[in-house]
């Protein structure tokens, strides 16, 4: 169900460290660091010549190791270092590589070209020349692969700290680290792979990984399977996608409540004609609806704000997306003392939580802790948070997602899985998992609707 632990550097470090301490050898791990991403690039199958450039720090350490194995296998390598070997492990890998070493500035291009410079150690950006090179290396090169990080990415942050190249794949040492989800870092990794390492550290931070959803029970009926009432606004066509969206999530019903009657759209969609939020309120004292979602086409008025007002003020498990979520924010936030999954995207985010520090997965972390829900923190990189401590991070989301109505989706099957489950952080990441796996099956340009129809195939695929 998860996709992995995510570490920070010092995360990492301490896990090491830890490592250490119960016995294991400093340079044995390294030799098996550098064995797992050796194996990894031998069996991506390129097989021709490979230039392997290695820092002064354990990452190079590893490089070297990896032109050893990789020469052990039959192809042609080079080894180009930038100055001297400064760690005892990566001292005894040097060594133990007994071919010449080029200058990392002037070695000839390869086929294959594998950067080993820095890895989590990276305190400061690449000289410029350095950065230049490795850049102009990468661009010749058919297939390049990153050891554990792109050389000049911020490890905790997944900043650029220095000119870094695209690479075609980043071999990921003994966990994840939020640089390789985080954008614009995990723009620069290619295809994301995970070098095993004997020491599995583990943390509350995971990669969000594919859901294992469950088929309706045998006597199952449509109230207990989840009925999602959904509050909608002047702008009717962002509820009808939520509802739809909530429709084909997996629920048993979904009532929209609106002061339209939509003409077309699922039949199977209960539409309440109601406009005040007296009867709003009144429609919400239905003790059935398992979760409650408002936002999506709200509006920013004052009959939107009292329609928020009753669906704060329902008592049900609660999503709130969009101009919900600015309403809040113009209020001064609010703490929302029930389960509830808020998902702004980064501009809500601001409006609602203000400029926080540190890294995204930081900032959701606080926006949980302060609202007390859980927090969707939407981008190309989704952060999903809750108030305990528990974070998933989404990688790997298509840019065709950045088209108008998909964040109405993802609020109704965010309310559709939350009636499902009864559990905010589990819905969030279903959903969020759901939604991306639609897009992926969608054709490029595809419109929010398109992921409506895709929705039942993303959803057959995890029972
Ligand atoms: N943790 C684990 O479990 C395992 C870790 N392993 C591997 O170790 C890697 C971490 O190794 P690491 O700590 O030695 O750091 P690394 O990235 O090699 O660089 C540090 C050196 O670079 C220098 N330096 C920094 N920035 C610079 C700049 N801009 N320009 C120039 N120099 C700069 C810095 O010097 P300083 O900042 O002190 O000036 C220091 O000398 C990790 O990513 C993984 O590959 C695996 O082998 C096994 C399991
Ligand atoms: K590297």
């Amino acid at each position: 169900m998860t996709g992995g632990a995510i570490l920070t550097a010092a995360q990492m470090r301490a896990a090491e460290q830890a490592a250490f301490d119960a016995g294991i050898d400093p340079y044995d791990l390294m030799e098996q660091a550098g064995a797992a991403a050796a194996e990894i690039i031998w069996r991506a199958g390129h097989k021709r010549d490979v230039l392997v450039l290695c820092g002064p720090g354990n990452n190079g350490g590893d490089g070297f190791v990896i032109a050893r194995r990789l020469r052990e296998r039959g192809l042609s390598v080079r080894v180009a270092a930038l100055g001297e070997s400064r760690t005892s492990s990566a001292q005894r890998a040097r060594k133990a590589w007994d071919g010449p070493v080029e200058d990392v500035m002037t070695a000839a291009p390869a086929t294959q070209l594998v950067d080993a410079l820095f890895g989590t150690g990276l305190s400061r950006g690449l000289d410029e020349p350095v950065a230049e090179r490795l850049c102009a290396l990468v661009a010749h090169a058919t297939a390049s692969y990153a050891i554990d990080l792109p050389s000049g990415v911020e490890t905790d942050s997944g900043a650029l700290l220095s000119a870094t190249p695209r690479f075609g794949a980043c071999i990921a040492l003994g966990a994840w680290k939020p640089a390789h989800l985080l954008h614009p870092a995990a723009g620069h990794c290619g295809r994301l792979m995970l070098g095993p390492l004997d020491m599995a550290p583990d943390n509350d931070v995971q990669r969000l990984g594919a859901p294992l959803l469950t088929a309706p029970a045998a006597d199952a009926h449509k109230y207990s399977r989840g009925l999602v009432a959904v509050v909608g606004g002047g702008m009717p066509g962002a509820s009808l996608l939520a509802s739809e969206a909530a429709a084909r999530s997996g629920a048993g019903s979904v009532r929209r409540l609106a002061a339209d009657m939509p003409t077309s759209g699922p039949h199977a969609i209960i539409n309440r004609q109601v406009d005040r939020a007296d009867a709003i309120a009144e429609q919400l004292t239905d003790k059935r609806i398992a979760a409650l979602l408002v936002g999506p086409g709200l509006g920013l008025d004052e009959v939107a704000r009292a329609r928020l007002r009753a669906a704060l003020d329902s008592g049900h498990r609660l999503v709130l997306d969009a101009d919900a979520l600015t309403l809040l924010g113009e209020e001064g936030g609010r703490t929302m003392g029930r389960e509830a999954i808020l998902t702004p995207h980064e501009g809500e985010f601001r409006r609602l939580f203000g400029d926080l520090p540190g890294s995204k997965i930081d900032r959701a972390c606080a926006a949980a802790r302060s609202s007390g829900a859980v927090v969707v923190y939407k981008g190309a990189d989704s952060v999903i948070a809750a108030p305990d401590g528990r974070v998933a991070v989404a990688g790997g989301a298509t840019p065709w997602l950045s088209t108008a109505g998909t964040g109405d989706v993802l609020a109704g099957l965010a309310a559709g899985r939350l009636a499902v489950t009864g559990d905010p952080f589990r819905a969030a990441c279903e959903a969020v998992w759901l939604h991306g796996d639609a897009a992926r099956r969608c054709r490029p340009a595809f419109v929010a609707d398109d992921l409506l129809a895709a929705l039942p195939a993303a959803i057959a695929a995890r029972l």
